[in-house]
């Protein structure tokens, strides 16, 4: 088939389909799962970064976490107060007290003392520490300074001994952990300078079609490309390295260039998935050697959007061009796809709706929602065209086929951002 051929493409595919054929459309939830799929099979091969500790914030383990060091890594001291060796009373040691980052003082002997902080080393032949608060000392005349317990000494007290809370080369935390302030901590008292974390996936993004304007107002039927200044943040926000935005007219030859000339892991392209007479998406992926694993998924808006493996564990999510299609697209397949090869959670949440929520018969819906207390609030503006409620969203509800009733639990996949402050907009009609 040459590119200029117009190719019958019904919109929809069964997984793992070669470009091309007509097919039917998947199920949105297993159309999440198969670019989990995607996203976990491409991370063969992927060496971790090495990023210092601060830079590691919010990230995930790429591999576990194991102890370089016995924690604690010698035998400290966990009061101020005094180091004894055998029973008392105890002949104190005229010399000046252990601190912590000392070395450590000479070996004890049984009867003997000296004066200890919290977090230094014991002396050699230590059994026990005794808290300056349970001690006495009297001056004698032979024996200098001696020592008397006031409570009963318990062989080991208020010695941390080395090892006690790992063992070097103990697994701390397994791979995929969030790296918090907690665990950034862990890891520097461990002895980790960096940590390793993800890569992070190379993302291009290219923009499909002649009649969108990169400034200016809409004149004679073109329009402003939405798409080209939302996905690369939005990406970005998601994890991803944006190597370039490009806009590629309506032509064949030069999305074919673009999609197998492509350094990035993940191509992402915007319009041009329908059967239009310049939709061209579906035979460069043939013409490629694609394979589709998703091709056109139940749901609304962004029911033609796809998922195609480029090979060298490289994909390739195609965006429906209608703007709230296309970020249907990117929470369905891309965001998926980018956390599994980042090893991140997906964030979602599950909250009652206000009230009833029409659905589409067979597919699943995804809506823009504003929380309002527990509750979520679908919101205006959610035609397939149209972005005005997903700017004020706080994320997308995921209505079942045949809709929601008041009430009704639903999944929130969240955006990424902090939900805005302020006024809920008016809820109510559907536009498409
Ligand atoms: N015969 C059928 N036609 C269409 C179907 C269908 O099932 N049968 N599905 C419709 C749906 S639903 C969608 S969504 C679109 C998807 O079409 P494409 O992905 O091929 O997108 P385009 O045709 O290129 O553009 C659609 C629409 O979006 C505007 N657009 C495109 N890119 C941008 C952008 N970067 N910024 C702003 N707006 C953009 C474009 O001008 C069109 O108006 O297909 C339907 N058709
Ligand atoms: O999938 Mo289209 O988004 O309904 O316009």
């Amino acid at each position: 088939m040459t590119l200029k051929e117009p190719a019958p493409v019904a919109p929809g595919a069964a997984a793992g389909a070669k470009a091309g054929p007509p097919h039917r459309a998947t199920a949105w939830p297993e159309a999440r799962a198969a670019a989990v799929r995607a996203g976990t099979a491409a991370r063969t091969g992927r060496e971790p970064r090495r990023l210092p500790l601060g830079q590691a914030l919010g990230q995930v383990l790429a591999e576990p976490l194991l102890a370089l060091t016995d924690l604690p890594s010698f035998d400290t001291s966990a009061m101020d107060g005094w180091a004894v060796a055998g029973p008392g009373p105890w002949t104190v040691r005229a010399e000046a007290p252990v601190l912590a980052g000392h070395a450590p003082a000479a070996a004890l002997n049984d009867g003997e003392a000296v004066r200890i902080a919290t977090g230094a080393p014991v002396p050699p032949g230590t059994t026990a520490v005794i808290r300056s608060e349970h001690s006495r000392t009297e001056r004698a005349e032979a024996a200098g300074l001696v020592l008397h317990a006031l409570r009963d000494v318990v062989a080991g007290q208020d010695i941390r001994p080395r090892g006690q809370e790992c063992r070097s080369g103990d697994e701390l935390l397994p791979a995929d952990t969030p790296v918090t302030p907690a665990v950034l901590g862990l890891a520097a008292a461990a002895g980790y300078d960096e940590l390793p974390v993800p890569p992070r996936p190379r993302v291009e993004v290219l923009v499909l079609g002649d009649e969108l304007l990169t400034a200016g107002l809409p004149h004679g039927g073109l329009i402003r490309d939405a798409l080209g200044p939302m996905l690369g943040p939005w990406l970005s926000a998601l994890g991803a390295e944006v190597l370039a935005t490009r806009r590629i007219g309506d032509d064949a030859e030069e999305l074919y260039a673009a999609v197998t000339g492509s350094a990035a892991d993940l191509v992402v392209t915007t319009g041009g998935t329908a059967a239009g007479p310049v939709d061209h998406l579906h035979r460069v992926l043939d013409k490629a050697g694609a394979t589709l694993l998703v091709d056109g998924v139940k749901v609304r808006p962004g029911h033609p959007m796809l998922l195609a493996a480029l090979g060298g564990h490289r994909h390739l999510v195609g965006l429906p061009g209608n703007p709230l299609a296309a970020v249907s697209g990117l929470l369905t397949l891309a965001e998926p796809l980018l956390a599994a090869l980042t090893r991140t959670p997906l964030s979602e949440g599950r909250a009652p709706v206000l009230d009833e929520v029409h659905g589409h018969p067979y597919d699943t819906r995804l809506v823009p929602v504003v929380r309002r207390g527990e509750r979520l609030v679908p919101l205006h503006y959610n035609g397939p065209a149209m972005l005005r409620g997903i700017a004020v969203a706080d994320g997308m509800a995921v209505v079942p086929p045949g809709g929601a009733r008041p009430g009704q639990e639903l999944d929130v996949l969240d955006l990424p951002w902090p939900p805005a402050p302020g006024a809920v907009p008016a809820q109510g009609a559907c536009f498409t």
